[in-house]
């Protein structure tokens, strides 16, 4: 496994590196900004790359926002974006589920709906796709369980499971409950397919961690003894579709991201030219250089790009 090469303070380096890539998949969170917090020169380094004549798409795992979210969130941050540009895991998982998910299992048929553990981001992408979904952002799902649920789900109460639920789709909820939990295991026990936007253990926002829909997951993982498929970073069902979408030379386009066993592993596994590490986010350095996956180059933040000779 090549080391990866250190591009901070080498302009020579950063020229060359910039010259091999026609493209840029953009990680967000943790890269660009953290929550909603800009970093310094994320704009600029956006702009030159532009400039250049670079093409840039933004592939997040943040489930909780659709296309459009990011659309706005983007432009709220000066940088100009179309809906087009960005690639979210809820638009993963959303053509997924429409595109692929009725030809591997035709029962679905009868049962189309979608139990969303998650916020409104994969609510609009389902929407996108004309596919009904319930729970999510509901009201009637951010509640303490009550003793009578519990006789209800277990005798199968088509007034509290719904019978037409084929698919639970786990993403980041910041509305998380037991009672959610306990729907989401009797779904899948009852056929339900087991599905989940992303895997990403934690989140980077502040500059600290929290939470991420990794861990949202786990507690049906424990309990079912199963992982779900996830259609976020790593998986090559989301490279696929981008390369569907944006048609590009895989040879000449670079993944940039904060996290080795999401972006870095999405690069490498998609045979791209190249991976781009940046250490304002999730991994450490000791990550990068000795990690399993490890990037081709990485710097200490996005705005060293800007390095002139
Ligand atoms: O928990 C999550 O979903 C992730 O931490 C988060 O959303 C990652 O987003 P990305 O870095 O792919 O933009
Ligand atoms: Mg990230």
């Amino acid at each position: 496994m090549s080391q990866p090469q250190y591009l901070t303070g080498q302009p020579e380096a950063i020229q060359d590196f910039l010259s091999k890539f026609d493209i840029f998949l953009f990680d967000c969170d943790g890269v660009l900004w953290s929550g909603d917090h800009l970093f310094e020169g994320t704009v600029a380094t956006l702009e030159m790359l532009r400039g250049a004549g670079k093409r840039v798409v933004f592939v997040t795992n943040n489930s909780t926002k659709s296309r459009t979210d990011y659309r706005k969130k983007l432009e709220g941050m000066g940088i100009p974006a179309t809906e087009e540009e960005v690639f979210g895991s809820s638009y993963s998982a959303s053509i997924y589920i429409s595109r692929i998910l009725p030809q591997r299992h035709p029962e679905l048929k009868q049962k189309p709906k979608v139990f969303v553990i998650g916020e409104s981001g994969i609510e609009q992408e389902l929407d996108s796709e004309n596919i009904p979904h319930i729970g999510g952002t509901d009201p009637a799902y951010r509640r303490y369980v009550e003793p009578s649920d519990y006789t209800r789900i277990a005798a199968g109460d088509p007034t509290i499971l719904d019978p037409e639920v084929g698919v639970v789709l786990s993403g980041l909820d910041f509305h998380y409950n037991y009672f959610k939990i306990c729907l989401a295991y009797h779904y899948i026990k009852r056929g339900a397919i087991f599905l989940a936007t992303n895997i990403d253990s934690t989140l980077p926002s502040a500059g600290a961690l929290f939470p991420g829909a990794g861990t949202m997951a786990s507690p049906l993982v424990k309990m079912l003894g199963e992982e779900p498929l996830a259609l976020g970073k790593p998986s090559q069902a989301m490279m696929d579709a981008i390369e569907g979408k944006f048609k590009f030379d895989r040879s000449r386009a670079c993944m940039v991201g904060d996290r080795a066993n999401t972006d870095i592993k999405f690069g490498l596994e998609g045979k791209l030219g190249g991976t781009l590490g940046v250490l304002t986010g999730v991994s450490t350095k000791q990550e990068f250089l000795e990690g399993d996956a490890r990037p081709h180059f990485y710097v200490d933040k996005l705005s060293d790009l800007l390095a002139k000779r």
